[in-house]
This record gives C-alpha cells, structure tokens and sequence, in this order.
C-alpha cells in the first residue's frame, strides 16, 4: 500500500490519509447465509481485519481509521456479544492510530448502548453516539448515530424507542417490520433494522456544519445507514435521509458522505455534488479475498484505495 515517496499517481502528496473498513460482524459461528441467501463468513470476516491492519500499520502514514459500522453479527450467541466486541476492538487496538466507530443494527441486537458505547471509545453521558472530530485544521469529520430514532438499542420505555415504533408502525404495516412487502420504491426503507436521526441530532448537525462553514472546513459525513438512494438500495436507506440531506444541502461545506449497511456497496452523486460512497462489507467477503482500504485526502478531492472487492473510487469535489 502506499509508494515510496508518499506521493499518488498524480504526483500530489495527500494532506493526509486514513484506513477504512466496514461491516466486520464477526461471530465465532460456521458460515451462514443473509435473509436473502447471500453467503456470510462470520469467522473469516476478523481475518480480514487483521489483514487490513497489517497493511495499514506497513502504509505507515495513515492518521486514523474509520469502522463504519456492525462490529459483531446479531447471530452471535448472546452469552458471547460482550467477549465478541472485545476480541475485535483488541485487533482494532493493533492498528498504530486511532480508530474510530460508529454503531450499526447488529452492535444493537448485541449489546445496549450503555455497554456498547465505552467499548467503541464512543464518550458520551446521555449514551448518544454522535460527535465530530478534526484531523486537520481544514477538514472535520461528521460522525452521525443513524439508530437515534431506533426500535433497537435503547431501553424499551425510552422516549427515542417508542417514537421509532410508532413511525414504523404508521409507515410499514407488515407483522415482521424487518420486511418490505408490500411498500413501494423509496417507502422500502421503513424496515426495523434502519433507524432515523433525531431533532437533536439534527440541530446539531446544522451547527456543526454552521461552524465548519465559519472555519472554512471541508466536512466528510460518515453514518452506518446510507443517505443517498443513489448509493444503495432502498431497504438500506436512512428512514430520514431526505431530512438530513436537506441540511447537508444547506451548507457547501460537505464533499462527501461515507456509509455501510448495504454490504454490496455503492457510489452516487447527488444533485448538489455531495459524493456518497457505501462501502464493501467484510462479512461477504468469501475466504481468500477482502475488502478494506485506505483515502488519500486532498483539497480538491478524496481518493479511496480498495483492496479487492472494495472498489478504488475518485471522489472529485464539484467546487
Ligand atoms: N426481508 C427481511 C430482511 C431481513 N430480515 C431480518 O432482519 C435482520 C437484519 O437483516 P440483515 O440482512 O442481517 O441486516 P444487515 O444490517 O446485515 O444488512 C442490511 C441489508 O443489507 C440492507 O439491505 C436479520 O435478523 C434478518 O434476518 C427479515 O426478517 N426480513
């Protein structure tokens, strides 16, 4: 990974460059297959990131790394979600940088926020798993809690709980509200395995992106959950990602969105030139091949390097 002098191909040096990955979902469980029939390596899947750790750590310039969501799998026998989370995050630690996560569907059908949230390095008091950080003066990177709005996660009384099963149940009328049958195009979305971004969250949003306009920062917007139909399919899409991109819209500030859940991956951009990039899940990744890299970051543009099934990707900014 990498070159000699640290320069691309287009002989620009980055202003600076991090490892991504997605969809880990280990369990210590034989292989299985989706609802839908498509192949999972449960056990291989931490192989991988191992792997990609090793590449990372020999690129040797990587500020951080990105995991964008669904540590462990749901079918991990629950006696062993909590050593599950722990024995990832302990090949997370091997990585010399900073690792930053995000929650994801199958982080919650293991372990509530309370006890999942410290074991991510995710500090909050209210157990709320947004926040942003800036590796550089002139970028910041917007990390949202796409299962604020969730039928999972949260304690079954919580105001954010009952307001996620009263939606669901107005917008997806089905017994297994994990199925779309019956809801048409962009209405597929209205599954109990997505979540939505709260008012709060999303007031938070506007300033942070008020002040990163100030600060004349480039912001990168990175959720478990897509934000653009373009990207993904619709039963992966964030419930409001219509909301959300109209606050992005709002601002020049964001170049791109980076998303997981729709393990298949995808990249779009959107009427406002925003790049969406759903990133290659691990989980499919049949033994013998692999899916992680890393993004060089310029001023004009985020270059994604892929291994394998996670496809390279220009991301050249509009203006
Ligand atoms: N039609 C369906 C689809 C899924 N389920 C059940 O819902 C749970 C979550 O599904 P899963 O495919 O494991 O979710 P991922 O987060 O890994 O992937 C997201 C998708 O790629 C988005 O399209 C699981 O228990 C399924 O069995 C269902 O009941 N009915």
């Amino acid at each position: 990974m990498g070159n000699r002098n640290g320069l691309t191909a287009q002989g620009k040096q980055p202003l600076f460059s991090f490892g991504v990955i997605t969809d880990v979902q280990y369990a210590d469980i034989p292989d299985g297959r989706s609802f839908h029939g498509v192949p999972r390596y449960y056990r291989n899947s931490i192989r991988i990131l191992q792997n990609a750790i090793h590449k990372w750590n020999a690129h040797q310039n990587l500020s951080f790394a990105l995991h964008l969501g669904d540590i462990v799998d749901g079918h991990c026998p629950k006696d062993q979600s909590l050593s599950a989370v722990k024995k990832v995050v302990k090949e997370f630690d091997k990585f010399n940088g900073r690792v930053y996560h995000m929650i994801g569907n199958h982080c919650l059908y293991n372990l509530p926020r309370k006890e999942l949230l410290p074991l991510l390095s995710i500090h909050s008091d209210d157990s709320y798993a947004y926040y942003d950080f800036s590796p550089i003066p002139e970028y910041r990177f917007v990390v949202l809690d796409g299962y604020d709005i969730s039928a999972i996660g949260w304690p079954n009384d919580h105001p954010h709980t009952i307001e996620a099963l009263n939606f669901l149940n107005k917008k997806n009328p089905n017994v297994d509200q994990n199925s779309p049958e019956g809801l048409v195009g962009l209405e597929r979305r209205f599954l109990k395995f997505n979540g939505g971004i709260g008012k709060e969250q999303l007031k938070w949003l506007e300033d942070t992106l008020k002040d990163a306009s100030n600060l004349n920062q480039k912001v990168v917007v990175c959720c478990h959950v897509p934000l653009d139909p373009g990207a993904t399919s619709r039963e992966a899409l964030l419930w409001n990602y219509d909301e959300v991109m109209d606050v992005i819209h709002r601002y020049n500030c964001v170049k791109v969105c980076l998303g997981g859940h729709d393990h298949e991956g995808g990249h779009s951009v959107d009427s406002h030139g925003v790049h969406h990039r759903v990133l290659e899940a691990t989980l499919e990744c049949p033994p013998g091949t692999e899916a992680f890299g890393y993004i060089d970051v310029f001023d004009d543009r985020l270059s994604l390097i892929g291994t394998d099934r996670m496809a390279s990707t220009e991301m050249i900014f509009n203006n």
